[in-house]
């Protein structure tokens, strides 16, 4: 362990292991591994690492150090905000107002975001979250479930998503027993849930995700949220999740390699998503990504396009996945057994359905009308 002191002017001191290995510790002096973030800085918004991560670094890791060495954060030290890295990487979501007015839907939901995560997280600071985990029930194996379910059906696995509202259909379900939904999905052979929990725009919320896990349902449970903090990880666990959505619009490549490093740590699965092919081409060169979902909803415009699934994953991309092993999930705007192998045929392994089902009058019988057949439960 050594002691580093990474901002003078913020006067920030903080523990930091050394490297491991004996070759790298001597190949590298303490600043090479451990730059100088400014933490005093204006740029306020500083990529996570640097914001939090560096306060944590205690529980930081060689893989860690690489990254906090990366270009990311280099760009950020040289005087780019997150807004003008992440502009660098095609993503036109900005963290932060610059004028009043966002530029659709999406950045609206993150603006307001960032300023409900900024309370929650006065209310309850990452340390009294953290001290929560230990009480939270042991996470289950979110990608195992999805696999285990297509070898077992032949036909991609179902997430079947527990949602009462959104901001492009309105209230799909009136009468919304959450816990009641999901148990149905589950006996009606759904491999793992989706559970909303955004309150604003999806009538969601984290009672929903504790209930349903309190209630016995044994399928994994994926906490749907708009993550833009690592806070909101750790808070995910704390109430029972199983797997947390990353959407690679709206996160840089440095928060997202950062996050599936706590995930990991906390065993959570990471579900990557994205909706062109500059964002499948980011996730797929950040290592140890498991499970990528490839949105057919373009979350700016609320347009639905089930060929984007089969378009991104045609030729060398399609090719990558395979060899990495990785799991693609095909979301939105599937509602018949033809649009479920149309997706089937562009390599898709699991699906994730939320519309076609909740509106139904018993969605965990409508089912086996989305498959055009029975799905066996484990
Ligand atoms: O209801 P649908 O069209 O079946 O879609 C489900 C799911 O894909 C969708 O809710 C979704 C996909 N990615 C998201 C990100 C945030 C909120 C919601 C979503």
């Amino acid at each position: 362990m050594q002691s580093l002191c990474l901002s003078a002017s913020a006067r920030v001191r903080v523990s930091i292991p050394g490297p491991t290995s004996p070759r790298l510790a001597r190949s590298l002096s303490p600043a090479e591994w451990a730059p100088e973030i400014p933490m005093g800085s204006v740029r306020r918004s500083a990529p996570l690492c640097c914001t939090r991560g560096l306060q944590e670094a205690s529980a930081l890791d060689n893989e860690t150090y690489s990254l906090i060495n990366s270009i990311e954060v280099r760009e950020w030290e040289s005087g780019k905000s997150i807004d003008d890295i992440a502009a660098n990487q095609g993503i036109r979501i900005r963290r932060h107002p610059s004028t009043n007015t966002p530029r659709n839907i999406l950045e609206k939901i993150i603006w307001d975001k960032v300023i409900e995560v900024s309370e929650l997280k006065k209310e309850k600071p990452l340390t009294l979250v953290k001290e929560t985990l230990a009480d939270a029930p042991p996470a289950r194996d979110f990608v195992g479930a999805l696999k285990a379910s297509y070898e077992r059906n032949g036909v991609p696995a179902l997430i079947a998503e527990v949602k009462k509202a959104s901001p492009s259909k309105g209230v799909l379900r009136e009468d919304f027993d959450p816990v009641e939904i999901a148990k149905a999905y589950e006996q009606h052979g759904a491999a793992c849930l989706s559970i909303l929990t955004d309150e604003k725009y999806f009538q969601g919320n984290f009672k929903i995700l504790e209930a349903v896990r309190k209630a016995g349902v044994q399928c994994p449970l994926l906490c749907k949220e708009f993550i833009i903090d690592s806070w909101q990880i750790y808070y995910a666990r704390s109430k029972g999740a199983d797997a947390v959505l990353l959407i690679a619009g709206v996160l840089p490549d440095i928060d997202i390699k950062l996050m599936t490093m706590e995930c990991r740590e906390l065993g959570l699965t990471a579900l990557l998503e994205v909706h062109n092919e500059r964002e499948l081409d980011r996730v797929l060169n950040i290592d140890g990504i498991q499970l990528i979902g490839i949105n057919n909803r373009d979350l700016e415009t609320f347009e639905v396009d089930n060929s984007i699934t089969k378009r991104l994953l045609e030729g060398e991309r399609g090719e990558i996945v395979r060899k990495k092993g990785i799991i693609v999930v095909g979301e939105s705007g599937l509602f018949t057994p033809d649009d479920v192998s149309y997706v089937q045929n562009a390599d898709v392994k699991a699906v994730l359905v939320g519309e076609s089902l909740i509106k139904q009058n018993d969605p965990g019988k409508a089912i086996p009308g989305l498959f055009g057949k029975e799905i066996l439960q484990c």
